[in-house]
């Protein structure tokens, strides 16, 4: 068992080994930082989380379907509001087809109001022979290759934290105001559909599913089995990497009427691939808070680090607490994922099991690109849902880097190696674009609609 050498306090993941340390210089104007964040008011309530940790374990137990999705590295610009409605638009849609396919309710949890912090493979980046600290996301420092650009700004934590507040506001405002109306899915995007790189198939497919969905719930409603109100709104959950722990802290407190602590930046962070040794720095911060976690687990993830992880992080069992994402790369799932599921079944420990096929299939162009080919990211989804049928467990959701916009990242379903520079936008990982995504859910939605007809046989 695990015996902590000090009780845990919002900042006793100071006094811990942290695999991925960021690089401030000056101390103090953190500590300012940090202060004032702490004075600011939460960005989620402790109900929502609350709220999504009951949907999860709902999902642990086969009742919903998680999707995630959002951009590598949101930035401080992509607060506007076409980019903001666009991400909601591609994650409703894709929600609706996968609803579809699943017959099951589907959680939308996005990568957005904070995704603003990005692990490096490198602390430094070299161009041209000068050296300078790497892009860590716009929580940390910014983009452009000169050194006052990626100079650490601990002020930035705050734009980050304002910069989400924004965000969240709108994207609560459109939830809130019909914009995600169930009765009138037709309505979420009729400019989507007249684009132009949306081939006329995966359109007409789209229409009808919609038709379909709204006879359905006309139907439901009949029977006054759902109540019409809940069905004028959808929910929207927000999520990122936990990984600038000095930001998580300040926000992280006590609330009224409820025992322990919550992170109140998001309602569901995650621990990196690379930050998420049981006694590390990470480990020991989010074993503190009530918040539902994810937890990447790459190729190399051994049964006994699984374990280890969900002693540290849920020594009760929760139910709902634990996502564990699975990001292993197209050919290492059908070896790498068994005996996970094994030890966790062996020790009778509740999580939601999901796949992130984005982290593990990322290339290199000859041209020095960083892309993702569409056939690996559906292969690894499929070997996925292979493993967990063949093992009578369950895929319970899935974790993309997408956008809503056109831009052109990763090859496959449309483009090209030779269109990689036309429209490549983001600052860290590439996402699957508009016509991808939807292309994406299409594909999944069927795959789990052919399973559930196999299973009834
Ligand atoms: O999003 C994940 C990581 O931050 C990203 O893959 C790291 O990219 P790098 O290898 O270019 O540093
Ligand atoms: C950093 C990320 O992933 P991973 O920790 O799985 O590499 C990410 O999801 O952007
Ligand atoms: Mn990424």
């Amino acid at each position: 068992m695990y015996v902590p050498a000090q009780p845990w306090s919002p900042d006793s993941w100071r006094e811990r080994f942290n695999a991925a340390p960021l690089p401030y210089d000056d101390p103090d104007a953190v500590q300012v930082a940090v202060e004032k964040l702490r004075a600011l008011p939460p960005l989620v309530t402790s109900w929502e989380v609350e709220r999504l940790k009951g949907y999860l374990a709902e999902a642990q137990l086969g009742r919903r379907f998680v999707l995630q999705g959002g951009d590598c590295a949101e930035t401080l610009d992509d607060c506007r509001p076409n980019i903001v409605t666009n991400k909601l638009k591609i994650l409703l849609q894709m929600s609706l087809v996968l609803v579809h396919g699943a017959r099951r309710p589907v959680v939308r949890l996005g990568r957005f109001a904070g995704q603003y912090a990005k692990p490096r493979s490198s602390p430094v980046e070299t161009r041209d022979g000068v050296s300078l600290p790497s892009y860590f996301g716009d929580l940390i420092n910014r983009a452009p290759f000169d050194a006052t650009a990626r100079r650490p700004d601990p002020n930035l934590m705050i734009a980050g934290y304002q910069h989400a507040a924004i965000t969240l506001n709108f994207i609560r405002s459109l939830s809130e105001g019909g914009f995600a109306d169930l009765h009138h899915p037709e309505y979420w995007d009729l400019s989507f559909l007249e684009r132009a790189d949306l081939p006329g198939e995966l359109r007409e497919r789209y229409q009808r599913m919609t038709e379909q969905v709204g006879e359905a719930l006309r139907f439901m409603e009949a029977l006054a089995e759902v109540p019409v109100g809940e069905l004028s709104r959808v929910e929207f959950f927000t999520s990122h990497e936990g990984l600038n722990l000095h930001y998580e802290s300040a926000q992280t407190r006590k609330v009224a009427r409820r025992p322990g602590f919550y992170d109140l930046t998001t309602h569901l962070p995650w621990i990196g691939e690379r930050t998420r040794q049981p006694d590390g720095a990470h480990v020991e911060f989010f074993s503190g808070v009530e918040n539902p976690l994810g937890i990447k687990l790459g190729p190399k993830t051994l049964r006994d680090d699984v374990i280890r992880l969900l002693d540290r992080l849920n020594p009760a069992d929760e139910p709902g607490k634990i996502v564990l994402i699975v990001r292993m790369g197209a050919g290492r799932v059908r070896d790498g994922l068994p005996p996970l599921i094994e030890a966790v079944r062996s020790a009778g420990r509740k999580v939601l099991w999901m796949s992130d096929p984005m982290h593990g299939n990322t290339l290199t162009t000859s041209s020095g690109i960083k892309t993702r080919n569409f056939e690996d990211i559906l292969t690894e989804i499929e070997a996925n849902f292979e493993v967990h049928e063949s093992m009578g467990s369950n895929l319970g959701g899935v974790h993309f880097e997408l956008t809503g916009d056109d831009v052109t990242e990763c090859v496959g379903a449309g483009l090209t190696e030779s269109d990689l520079d036309q429209r490549y936008a983001s600052l860290c990982d590439p996402r699957l674009n508009y016509r991808q995504s939807l292309e994406m859910a299409f594909r999944i939605a069927h795959r789990m609609a052919e399973s559930s007809r196999r299973a009834r046989g």
